[in-house]
């Protein structure tokens, strides 16, 4: 399924003139991700839960990454969405910062690029955001506890705005719900036993816009580092190319948008819960330095549930590999060092966390980059 790096020099991206060596990557012609098509299990056939599970277990235990066919949420809910995200990020900075998510403690609202990272501008990640999750009421005890990503969503003064991303948010969660119930087909545990620890989660939805700029692409200055997601999987709409993403041979390729695709990426928690066979995939964003747009839906869990390998899979090899944690203590312990309004807030005392933030996601992975033009082989 995966072809790998071609035996001849591989054809290198798309990627900015002047690109830093570590930012390129394989096009998709040279190694292509699979397409899984979700028809049957959208269209709810008998056997439609069985037919797609073998299609995306595969998928997920290669190299974590595919694209997804036939997912049943409408085409113009998509356009919807990336034209509400694109109204959202063309107005004014003072409108926007009206609802800087800093005036939460559970993180919704707007992000400006300067706020990713603590170490702005040492470090640059050209992206800026709308942030808005799953819709918990405002006495919910972890959105009164503050800082546990749980609460009422914000909206910008935007006629039907709230209705339209609401929907999108909607569709794709309902959509991720189907597809865990694939992967646990799959991995032949109970899907009822999962569906349990998704009442309330911290499942956000980022409206992503990449800013225009003119820097170079480099470690230190990209659309958004290197990285795996915290959660199950992620669902993500993009606009156009710049996502890379690291394929089965650890090697970082393409990943454009196909048309009526969505991309798939299984998420730490999956890693856990399958003691390892599912691969939470890292993925970056180069700095094309133009403008771009996407939506990732990070599917996770409640908060509290605790993510450690699956009974079946609970060897002691598996145990130490990944040890027990909480869903939404591994979500915020990535987090809080993702954004400066946090970081400060942590370093400052105002946020009281009972577990470490360290410094990378031990589900962390290293690529190989690629070698040199005319030297592969
Ligand atoms: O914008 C993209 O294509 C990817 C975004 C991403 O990886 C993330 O927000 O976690
Ligand atoms: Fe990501």
């Amino acid at each position: 399924m995966h072809d790998g790096p071609a035996s001849d020099a591989p054809a290198l991206s798309a990627t900015p003139e002047g690109a830093d060596p570590d930012q390129r990557a394989l096009t998709l012609d040279d190694a292509a991700l699979p397409v899984v098509d979700l028809g049957p299990l959208v269209a709810g056939e008998p056997d439609g839960v069985a037919k797609v599970a073998a299609a995306l277990g595969e998928a997920a235990r290669s190299s974590g990454f595919f694209y997804v066919a036939n997912h049943g949420v409408p085409q113009d809910l998509v356009e919807a969405v990336l034209a509400a995200s694109q109204d959202f990020h063309g107005r004014a900075r003072a409108f926007k910062m009206r609802w800087w998510s800093g005036f939460t403690t559970h993180h919704r609202g707007y992000v400006p690029f300067e706020e990713n990272g603590a170490d702005f501008p040492k470090k640059i990640n050209f992206n800026e955001a709308w942030d808005m999750g799953f819709e918990a009421p405002a006495d919910h005890p972890d959105h009164v506890a503050g800082w546990r990503m749980t609460g009422p969503n914000v909206w910008p003064d935007i006629p039907g705005w709230r209705e339209t991303v609401s929907a999108y948010y909607e569709a794709v969660f309902a959509l991720s719900l189907k597809m865990m119930d694939c992967l646990a087909w799959e991995l032949g545990v109970d899907a009822e036993e999962l569906r349990a620890k998704v009442t309330c989660p911290t499942s956000q939805l980022r409206l992503l816009r990449y800013v225009p700029n003119d820097m170079p692409a480099t470690r230190d200055v990209v659309g958004i580092a290197s990285h795996s997601d915290f959660e199950c999987f992620t669902i993500l709409l993009t606009g156009s190319a710049g996502l890379q993403v690291m394929n089965a041979d650890d090697m970082w390729i393409e990943a454009p948008p196909i048309p009526g695709c969505f991309v798939v990426n299984i998420g730490d928690i999956f890693e856990a819960w399958s003691g390892g066979r599912y691969k939470s995939t890292q993925h970056r964003v180069v700095n094309i330095g133009r403008e771009r747009f996407s939506c990732p839906l990070f599917f996770g869990l409640n908060y509290h549930e605790v993510v450690q390998p699956l009974e079946k899979f609970r060897t002691p090899e598996a145990m130490e590999k990944y040890p027990p944690f909480k869903a939404g203590d591994h979500l915020m312990r990535m987090t809080v060092p993702s954004f400066r309004y946090m970081d400060e807030a942590y370093r400052k005392g105002d946020m009281r966390l009972d577990f470490e933030v360290p410094d990378s996601n031990p589900f962390k992975r290293e690529a190989k980059t690629p070698p040199p033009e005319g030297e592969a082989g």
